[in-house]
Parts: structure tokens; sequence; C-alpha cells
């Protein structure tokens, strides 16, 4: 079958964008690369999501949690092309995105067959992505995050988590912010109409500061731009019901119910399956979609 059509049909239903992380040492523990077979695996993954209800696969090569060690780019060209190809090839009902801020990586992805752009650096790390995203015309991911720790504050015990979490006025900082990153995407040519904004829950934010943003994600969805939310599993949860990774699935659920109340347009999950079931259960009742 063939994917999606894009504009989607933005606020007709939530999409679903499942977590595809081929990666060794992902924050919640789902990465590929800890299992043999790692192709094999991830397309069974993948059909799995799909079966589920997933709209969007997000394929990850490089874990972005705090203080993750960082990978070369043909490293994650390494973990990334094989799993697109053989994706695109299968011919899934669903659009193929890549979590990548590289711009020699997604280019890579982008001749692979790869429909979508997935930047946690919002174009502040590497300018060159910004043009190949204009050259693609592929929906373009921009996240709010800050900058990266610098060497003594990730030692300073809290893995780099809080840096930049400074805020003067946190949710008209981090709009004008995200409006600084659609400006260099504008700049360089990428369509307003190609461009989905993303608060970055758990980028250079405190647990208070990223349960405010989730409470007030309708004031970022008023920029005007279709707007993904990534709570799935994160520290934030954990904190707030004080449970590992793998029991914050019903923390997840709340945060994306709120988040669908407020107006997100694409939630990125772990546990398809069942963030599915919550945002039908949600779209019946906000979106009278049953
Ligand atoms: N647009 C967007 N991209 C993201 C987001 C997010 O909130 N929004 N969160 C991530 C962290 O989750 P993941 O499970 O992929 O963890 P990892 O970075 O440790 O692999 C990674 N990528
Ligand atoms: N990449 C990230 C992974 C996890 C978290 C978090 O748990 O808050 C934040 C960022």
């Amino acid at each position: 079958m063939s994917p999606l059509a894009y504009p989607l049909d933005w606020g007709s239903r939530t999409f679903i964008m499942g977590i595809l992380n081929i990666t060794p040492d992902s924050f919640s523990g789902d990465g590929l690369m800890r299992q043999d077979e790692v192709i094999a695996h991830a397309l069974e993954q993948a059909r799995r999501f799909v079966a589920a209800g997933a709209d969007i696969l997000d394929i990850g090569g490089e874990s972005t949690r705090p203080g993750a060690a960082k990978v070369s780019a043909e490293e994650e060209v390494g973990r990334v092309i094989p799993v697109v190809r053989t994706l695109v090839k299968e011919g899934l009902d669903a659009l193929i995105s890549v979590d990548t801020y590289k711009a020699a990586v997604m280019q890579a992805a982008l001749e692979a067959g790869a429909h979508w752009i997935n930047d946690i650096w919002g174009l502040r790390a590497d300018p060159d992505l910004a043009g190949v995203a204009a050259r693609s015309g592929a929906p373009l991911i921009l996240m709010h995050n800050r900058r990266q720790p610098v060497a003594t504050e990730q030692h300073s015990g809290l893995g780099g988590r809080y840096v930049g979490a400074n805020y003067e006025d946190l949710v008209p900082d981090v709009c004008r912010e995200l409006m600084e990153s659609v400006k260099i995407a504008m700049d360089a040519g990428v369509k307003s109409e190609n461009i989905i904004l993303d608060p970055g829950i758990g980028f250079a934010k405190t647990r208070e500061q990223n349960l405010e943003l989730l409470d007030r994600l309708d004031e970022v969805r008023g920029l005007g731009f279709p707007i993904l939310l990534g709570p799935s599993r994160k520290s934030f949860i954990g904190y707030t019901l004080n449970l590992p990774p793998d029991q914050r699935a019903e923390g997840t659920a709340a945060a994306v119910a709120v988040g669908i109340v407020r107006g997100a347009d694409i939630i990125r999950v772990h546990d398809v399956e069942m963030m599915v079931r919550v945002a039908r259960m949600t779209d019946a009742i906000v979106r009278r979609r049953h």
C-alpha cells in the first residue's frame, strides 16, 4: 500500500509516530542494536507498529538523551540506511521519518526513500540540513532544544539534562526560539506547509517546565503549524510517579491525552498499540471521531 499523502488532514484525527531506535543506548532500553539481526527485528517491529495503527515510523541511529555518546555520520548512516531501505522495499503503509540532525545522514536517508525529516536541534546543529530539507521538499519536524551541554556542566551530576533550562518566560521563550528555527528553514527555501513544530519535551527543561509546557501546548499550536509531541516514557513522568522507563506507560497515556486536548497533531511513542487506543479515545471525545 502507498503511504499517507502529505499534507495530512490536520485536525481530522491524531497521527501516530512509532519510535524505531537503531541504537545500543536509547534511554528507555528499546534500542534494537541490543539484539542480533537488527534489520530483521526492525522490520518485525515496524510491521507490528503499522498493524497497530502507526502512521509514521521514526528511525533513529543516535540516542539523543542527555549525555549519550555522539555517533559519527558514517556510523549513523551504517545503522539507519539499511533499515530505511528495508522498510521502503517492504512497502509498508506508513511514512518513514529519520531522526537525525546531520545533513549527510538525512541526504542518504532521502536517497534511500525516507519521507520525513525529524531534527531535534531545529536546524541549529548542522546548517546544511536546511538546504537538504528545502531541496527534498520533505516535511520537516523542527524541535525546540537548547545549546549542547559543555563538558563542565555535563559533569554536574545531572547528565546535562537541565542545561539551558534558565528561561525568562518558558512558553514565550520556547515559541520565539521555535520561530527562529522556522526562519532558518524558510530562508533556506523550506515551504511553510512542510513545517511541523515540536516543543521538545525533556530537552533542556525541568520536570515542572515539561509539565507546564504540556499544559500550555495550545499556545505553541497558536503559532499556526502542526504540532508533534514526544512525551513517551520520559523522565518527567518518572520523577512524577517515581517509576522507571518500563513502567511509564500510564503516565505517557495521560500526557498523550492532555497533549491531544491542547492541540497535538502527532504523538511520538514507543508503545504504539496502547497509545493508538488512547489517541482514538481522546479523539472520540475532543474531535468527535468514532
Ligand atoms: N521530534 C522529536 N524527536 C525526538 C524526541 C521528541 O520528543 N521529539 N525525543 C526523543 C527521545 O526519545 P527516544 O526514545 O528516541 O530516546 P533516545 O534519544 O535515547 O533514543 C528523540 N527524538
Ligand atoms: N533524548 C531524551 C531522552 C529522554 C529524555 C527524558 O527522559 O526526559 C529526554 C531526552
